[in-house]
């Protein structure tokens, strides 16, 4: 570890699932990984293995692109038995009623400013949910969602500002202790969920924030001193300019083409 760091922190986006290839808004629809994906996530498993890392404990969303990306992992590493907690708090931003629509055709349709906000304003919410959505029923339904969250916390829309606001309770409350515990911990999770922790971490402006993508499978590394502030940020494991293409395709999926 650099010195003054007392904590280790790896997060990774999961891989490619099928409604990033299509170009599809997901939120929490639960989608499976793309066979891009799942490579992604052997990948992601294989760098980490190459380095050496060891974790104690994991932490992922209840959707299954997070928890197949996180179980690759493991299993690459040879620790499918460490513990796993899975909360709703990681799950990916609710996309509200843009769930299901494909991104370049709504940025065709309303213009790429609009869709720009849609997915990266930091406090401005896609339009609701309602029962007209293809896919209302199989969320709100869901019974994984039977205890929790509450009636009165289950979103039918969620900007980033929404968004960090279920998730950060979870950092604080569950990962930070393991953190100060000496633990090392690995977060498999999504887009904006991450965006949320890094924003935090990091002390990233609400308008900075709107220039971050996250790319898919490519773990990154924090590094926490005493105060949980980052001595080492956002470190991903792959080289430069894969990153940097990786994060750009992210950004371009709002495009109409
Ligand atoms: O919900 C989605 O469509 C993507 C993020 O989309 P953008 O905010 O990048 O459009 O979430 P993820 O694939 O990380 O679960």
């Amino acid at each position: 570890m650099e010195s003054g760091a007392k904590y280790r922190v790896v997060m990774v986006r999961h891989g490619e699932s099928e409604w990033n290839e299509k170009n599809l808004f997901c939120g929490w629809y639960d989608a499976d990984l793309s066979e891009k994906g799942n490579k992604e996530a052997q990948q992601a498993a294989e760098t980490l293995k190459k380095f050496g890392y060891k974790f104690d404990v994991a932490f992922t969303s209840v959707l299954k692109r997070a928890n197949i990306t996180l179980d690759y992992i493991l299993d690459g590493l040879g620790q499918k038995n460490i513990p796993i907690q899975k909360t709703w708090r990681l799950n990916e931003r609710h996309y509200g009623g843009l769930t299901g629509l494909n991104k370049s055709e709504t940025a065709a349709k309303y213009g790429e400013a609009q869709v720009q906000i849609w997915r990266r304003s930091f406090d401005t919410p896609p339009p609701p949910m309602d029962e007209t959505n293809k896919y209302y029923k199989e969320i709100v339904c869901d019974p994984r969602y039977a205890e929790e969250p509450s009636k009165e916390e289950f979103p039918m829309f969620e900007s980033l500002k929404l968004t960090i606001a279920r998730t950060l309770p979870f950092w604080e409350g569950k990962i930070v202790p393991e953190l100060k515990a000496g633990k090392t911990v690995l977060i498999a999770a999504h887009g904006n969920s991450l965006r949320g922790i890094v924003k935090h971490l990091d002390c990233i402006s609400d308008t900075d924030i709107m220039g971050l993508n996250l790319p898919t499978g490519i773990p990154f590394e924090y590094q926490l001193d005493d105060n949980m502030k980052p001595i080492v940020s956002m470190k991903f494991l792959g080289d430069e300019e894969t990153v940097k293409k990786a994060m750009e395709a992210v950004a371009n999926q709002g495009k109409a083409k």
